[in-house]
C-alpha cells in the first residue's frame, strides 16, 4: 500500500526545546488511526506540521501519488490539497440552520460573483441529505445550529469538513465532554468516514480509542514511541512508564 501521507526525519524546536524529534510516520488512502501520547508528546505540533501552521526544522512531509511535499505549500493550499481539520471545539455557524451550515461548507467556489449568483441546486439538496444522514443529523436539518447538543455540534462540523471532501481529515479529541451515547455515534461516525478517506484521531480518552478499533500510535517526546493495536501498545513496559510519568 502507498501512503496517502508520509512524514520522515521531522523535527521542530521551539526555543531550543525539541516538541517534535526525528518523527516519523505513514498513513494509507484509507486508513483510520488513533495517535495517542501524554501531554506535551507533540500531537498538536504534528496537526499544525501537516497542515502547515508550523514548518518543521529539518524533514520531509509527502502527499498524494506524486510525492508532494506539503512543506512548500501554504495552509490554505494544504487544505485545498485535501486536508481537513477538526479543532477540539465545535466551530459552527451557531445562528444558522444545519442545512445552511452543511451548504456553505458544500460552496467551493467562494469568489463574490458565484456566491452572489448562488442558486441551489437538486444535487446540492441531495447532496446535504446525505451528509446529514451520515452525521446523524437528518432530523435536525431545520433546526439552528446553536440548538444542538455539544456532540451534535461537533458532528455537524464533522459533516461539514466531510462536505469538502477531504482525503485526509485530521480529528482532535473528538469525544471530550460527549455522553457515552455520543461517543459511540462518533466512533461509528469516523470508522465510516475512514472508508473512503484517511482518518487520524487524537484522542485521551482510551474507551474511545478502543471503539475505534484501529491501529494505534504513541507519541512520546516528539517521536513514536509504540504503534500497533491497543492491546498490543498498552502491554508495551514503555508506554505504561510514559503513561504513570516514571
Ligand atoms: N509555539 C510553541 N512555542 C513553544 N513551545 C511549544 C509551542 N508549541 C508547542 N510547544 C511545546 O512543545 C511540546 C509539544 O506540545 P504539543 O501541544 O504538540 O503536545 P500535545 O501532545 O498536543 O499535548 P496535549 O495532549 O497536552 O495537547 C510541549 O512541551 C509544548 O509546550
Amino acid at each position: 500500500m502507498t501512503a496517502l501521507l508520509e512524514v520522515s526525519g521531522v523535527s521542530v524546536s521551539f526555543d531550543g526545546f525539541r516538541a517534535i524529534d526525528n518523527l516519523s510516520f505513514e498513513i494509507g488512502p484509507r486508513e483510520l488511526r488513533a495517535i495517542i501520547g501524554p501531554n506535551g508528546a507533540g500531537k498538536t505540533t504534528f496537526m499544525d506540521i501537516v497542515t502547515g501552521k508550523t514548518r518543521p526544522d529539518t524533514g520531509r512531509v509527502l502527499w498524494g501519488e506524486r510525492s508532494v511535499s506539503l512543506l512548500r505549500l501554504s495552509e490554505a493550499r494544504i487544505a485545498r490539497e485535501g486536508v481537513g481539520r477538526k479543532f477540539q471545539r465545535p466551530t459552527v455557524f451557531e445562528d444558522q440552520s444545519v442545512f445552511d451550515n452543511l451548504l456553505m461548507a458544500l460552496r467551493k467556489d467562494r469568489t463574490p460573483l458565484a456566491v452572489l449568483f448562488y442558486r441551489q441546486s437538486a444535487r446540492d439538496r441531495a447532496r446535504i441529505g446525505e451528509l446529514a444522514a451520515e452525521i446523524g443529523l437528518k432530523d435536525q436539518l431545520y433546526r439552528k445550529a446553536g440548538e444542538l447538543s455539544h456532540g451534535q455540534k461537533q458532528w455537524l462540523e464533522i459533516g461539514m469538513l466531510l462536505a469538502q471532501e477531504p482525503r485526509l481529515l485530521l480529528v482532535d479529541e473528538p469525544a471530550a465532554g460527549m455522553t457515552l451515547a455520543e461517543r459511540a455515534h462518533t466512533a461509528e461516525l469516523l470508522k465510516e468516514a475512514a472508508k473512503t478517506r484517511a482518518v487520524v484521531v487524537v484522542e485521551h480518552d482510551m474507551d474511545f480509542v478502543r471503539r475505534l478499533g484501529c491501529k494505534v500510535t504513541v507519541l512520546h517526546e516528539g517521536s513514536v514511541l509504540a504503534e500497533g493495536s491497543l492491546d498490543h501498545v498498552t502491554k508495551n513496559r514503555q508506554v505504561i512508564d510514559v503513561y504513570l510519568g516514571r
